[in-house]
């Protein structure tokens, strides 16, 4: 079977799975999205996009739609959350971009949604198509959804993010973990922020038991969200729970001032419990395969779950073209090997960074600061996964090449 006559569905059209078609589409291979929702529009606020993504979106050549809606974000600013005083900072020489050979970018959900299905075509996403259920029939899979319509397809990608229905068909039960930590997300205008220092950084505000992350989007409102520790056990049902009023500011209220503007500017109603899955022993059964959330789900403290479907995306589709569909079980294969090691290793940094952001007073913490001090400690904290570039993993005449 000819590349172009490839028939791949994938459930969900999130970050990783629009990335995914593009992906695809720049190794020559056609692909169709499926998604539960009625029009795309993404849950939560923003996302901040790091070089190990970014530079897929250079290279196809959608740069300047990416310049248009983002902030190009050049500083890392860590302060201790009570007085604001500056622990650490990653700034200038070389800048971000230098470093790491692409940008940093803050974007708008929506905005990065419109970005990537735009780019997608509309004629290939396929909305208020709820999966209930996959027959992998041997040489192909039926998709069944929940309007009573079926779809074939000769692979299933599920991207169908962290509560992943495809990953539930495959293990036969749910297998989230709550991570411990739960927290509020929210957008602020930069008029509310009068008392807010270094306006155009990602800043870190690090205390016993929580810690608020900003960081400036396209049109210079601020991103946030602030975590709190919250270890009594989650009702897995639900992982948005409504919050009283008043409620993100009760660990934090003898905060700095900055901090407590900031949460008081967006009164947010919602609770958000963070979870996350442990490793699989495969991602892969028969014709389906996971990717992104759906494989590996981890918490935000790194910022990387987006950037990390994003890696999987590039290296899936390498992974396909290289082998073709006559070896596809070896393409999927393929894909794991080289993707599963890196994902586990950015869970593992990310669910241990909020015990080091959290440290209480103490030997500890002091030794935590000392650290962060020194820039290059920054610097090789972060290096490892920013320099990342996933496209050398699976080398393709086509990964260079633009489409648009
Ligand atoms: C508070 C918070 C802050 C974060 N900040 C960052 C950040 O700064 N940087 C970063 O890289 N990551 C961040 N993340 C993580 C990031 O949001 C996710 O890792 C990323 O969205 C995963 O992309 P995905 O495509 O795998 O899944 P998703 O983006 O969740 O997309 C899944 C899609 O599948 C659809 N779907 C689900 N079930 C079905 C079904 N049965 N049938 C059809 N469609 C279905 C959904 O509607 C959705 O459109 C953050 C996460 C949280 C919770």
């Amino acid at each position: 079977m000819s590349i172009g006559d490839w028939k791949i569905a994938i459930v969900g059209a999130g970050i990783g799975g629009l990335t995914l078609a593009l992906a695809l589409r720049q190794q020559g291979i056609a692909a169709e999205l499926y998604e539960q929702t009625a029009e795309l529009r993404e849950v939560g606020a923003a996302v901040a996009l790091s070089a190990n993504a970014t530079r897929f979106y250079d290279r196809i050549g959608m740069r300047e739609e990416f310049d248009k809606l983002c902030f190009p974000i050049s500083t890392l600013i860590y302060r201790d959350g009570r007085d604001g005083r500056v622990i650490g900072r990653h700034s200038g020489e070389p800048s971000y971009e230098e470093q790491f050979g692409a940008c940093y970018w803050g974007i708008h959900r929506a905005h990065l949604q419109a970005i990537l299905s735009k780019a997608v075509g509309m004629e290939h996403i396929h909305l208020n198509k709820r999966l209930a259920d996959l027959k992998d029939e041997g040489r192909e899979v039926i998709l069944s959804f929940e309007d009573g319509s079926t779809a074939k397809a000769d692979l299933v990608i599920g991207a169908d993010g962290a509560r992943s229905l495809v990953r539930r068909w495959m293990l036969g039960y749910d297998d989230s973990l709550y991570s411990g930590c739960s927290g509020f997300r929210g957008i602020v205008a930069p008029e509310l922020l009068s008392l807010l220092p270094d306006r155009d950084a990602i800043q870190f505000w690090v205390g016993p038991g929580g810690h608020l992350l900003h960081y400036p989007i396209g049109n210079g409102d601020h991103n946030f969200l602030l975590v709190e520790r919250h270890p009594s056990p989650w009702p897995v049902r639900d992982w948005v729970t409504s919050a009283e009023q008043g409620e993100q500011l009760r660990h934090f209220a003898n905060w700095h001032p900055a901090v407590v503007q900031m949460i008081t500017a967006v009164p947010t109603s919602q609770r958000w419990a963070l979870f996350h899955r442990p490793p699989l022993g495969s991602w892969t059964r028969g014709r389906v395969t996971l990717l992104g959330d759906a494989a590996h789900a981890l918490v935000p403290h790194h910022g990387q779950g987006a950037n990390q479907s994003i890696e999987d995306a590039v290296v899936l589709a390498a992974s396909l073209a290289q082998h073709g569909m006559g070896r596809f079980a070896e393409g999927l294969e393929h894909y794991e090997r080289l993707r599963r090691g890196r994902t586990r290793k950015v869970q593992f940094a990310s669910i241990s960074t909020a015990d080091v952001l959290h440290l209480p007073d103490g030997p500890a913490a002091e030794q935590r600061n000392a650290r962060l001090a020194k820039r290059k400690e920054i610097v090789h904290h972060l290096g490892w996964i920013h320099e990342f570039d996933p496209a050398t993993q699976v080398p393709s005449e086509r990964q260079g090449g633009t489409w648009l």
